[in-house]
């Protein structure tokens, strides 16, 4: 028998939809948040006006934008986008930058404030003071940012700018984060020396994000280079008129792993012929589960069994995958492992914890290690599903619900931080 559904406050809550059909659909997600975000500081941090087409619009998205108008720039709505235009360095005074619980907005700001001249106060969302970020913070006080963290390594902080950073040679552990890095790369064309990362410590996670940094870095005319674990970017003078922001292809998983439980076919469009962004690793994990996979002009389209084989899965290249990616392996024919992600304790929440404990409270056999997850299917039963906060909870959810009736997903609305229309866009894939 199913377990009672604690009495939910049901106007937060969302229950997600029971697949009754093969799914046939058409998808389109919003822009990606990590190409966006990029894109809007590269462009506050060029010479002239960026026109970022078909950008993310969502909590992360305009906290961006909302830190680089408090730093000194300034953006407008255009057709199809925002234009950011550069951001004005010699007005002094003190500002606050909201930072949400956006990792993006947190780790590749406070670099900005240290170019201005204004006294810069940094603070955000319960969970974002919870996050890892001290690394970040004494490299960039190596670098020359004056920054007083009151020595919590967290925020709240303050950055005092004095007009300019030297810049030069740090060592920089990324291991908790990839963002600590590219934080370090997009500001280092910025500072007057450029800027040398030695890594040291374990190897980065989101290996991609990384690849996409140097990517953004090179399309706005900064000239980054990499020998192994050490990264160099000299000064440089970035411009770029224009460019177009591909879809987020990590809010496109719970979307195209669907099939894979219902059967039938989605077909997401705009997917990327060649992109950075780590969803496009999706492609090979649905051949490996089973599933049929076709990339052309129209975008990527799945054909799904409704079958699920188990596996075993390194996500440290990409972790941010990893709730949506285990809410389906509870489905498989067998057991399956998540390992490589320890760092997704220090994400919105902590992901292994809150998937282990969320997927085991509706039945599921689910424990965290030190470093992933171990599933074993279970048949799953209705109930609450807890979000703390984290979006891709939300999505993990939803795919939960194709299987499961009686799936109430607590908080929906904090999808917003990557997807603001993401209930109604997944009820519309599966109306027949
Ligand atoms: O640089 C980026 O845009 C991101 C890097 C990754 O962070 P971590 O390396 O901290 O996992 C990823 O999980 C996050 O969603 C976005
Ligand atoms: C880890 C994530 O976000 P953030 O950019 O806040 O790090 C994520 O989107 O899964």
């Amino acid at each position: 028998m199913p377990e009672p559904v604690a009495a939910p406050n049901t106007e937060n809550t969302w229950t997600a939809p029971l697949s009754v059909h093969r799914v046939d659909a058409v998808v389109r997600v919003p822009g990606s948040k990590s190409i966006t975000n990029r894109a809007y500081l590269l462009a506050g941090l060029s010479a002239g006006p960026t026109d970022v087409l078909a950008p993310l619009d969502s909590r992360d998205a305009r906290l961006m934008l909302s830190a680089l108008d408090a730093l000194g720039g300034a953006h407008e709505s255009i057709v199809d986008g925002v234009r950011i235009s550069p951001i004005v360095t010699d007005s002094d005074g003190e500002v606050a930058v909201a930072l949400g619980n956006a990792g993006t907005v947190a780790r590749f700001t406070p670099a900005l404030a240290g170019l201005g001249s204004r006294t810069v106060h940094f603070d955000g969302d319960e969970a974002i003071r919870r996050r890892p970020i001290a690394p970040l913070l004494r490299a960039l006080a190596d670098l020359g940012v004056d920054l007083d963290d009151g020595g919590r390594g967290a925020p709240p902080f303050t950055v005092r700018g004095h007009g300019g950073i030297p810049g030069g040679t740090v060592e920089l552990d990324s291991s908790a984060s990839s963002q600590f890095l590219s934080a370090l790369l997009l500001a280092g064309p910025s500072f007057a020396d450029g800027v040398t990362v030695r890594l040291v410590g374990g190897t980065p996670p989101s290996e991609p994000h990384i690849a996409m940094t140097l990517d953004l870095l090179r399309r706005f005319g900064a000239a980054p280079e990499r020998d192994g674990t050490e990264f160099h970017v000299p000064p440089a003078r970035l411009s770029l008129a224009g460019y177009t922001v591909e879809p987020d292809l990590s809010t496109a998983a719970p979307f195209v792993l669907a099939p894979a439980l219902t059967g039938g076919t989605v077909r997401l469009e705009g997917w990327p012929a060649e992109t950075t962004q780590p969803g496009d690793w999706l492609r090979s994990l649905l051949v490996e589960l089973g599933q049929e996979v076709s990339l052309d002009e129209h975008g990527l389209t799945v054909t799904g069994t409704g079958h699920v084989r188990g596996a075993e899965l390194d996500l440290h290249e990409v972790g941010e995958l990893t709730p949506v990616v285990a809410a389906l392996l509870c489905f498989a024919d067998g057991p399956s492992t998540i390992t490589g992600v320890a760092h997704l304790r220090g994400h919105e929440t902590d992901r292994l914890a809150a998937l282990a404990t969320e997927l085991s409270a509706l039945g599921g056999e689910v424990t965290d290690t030190e470093d992933g997850l171990r599933i074993t299917p279970a048949p799953l039963h209705g109930g609450v599903f807890h979000t703390y906060d984290d979006h891709r909870l939300v999505m993990a959810g939803a795919v939960l619900g194709l299987r499961v009736d009686g799936i109430v997903v607590e908080n929906p609305a904090t999808v917003g931080k990557t997807f603001p229309g993401f209930t109604s866009a997944w009820e519309t894939m599966l109306r027949p």
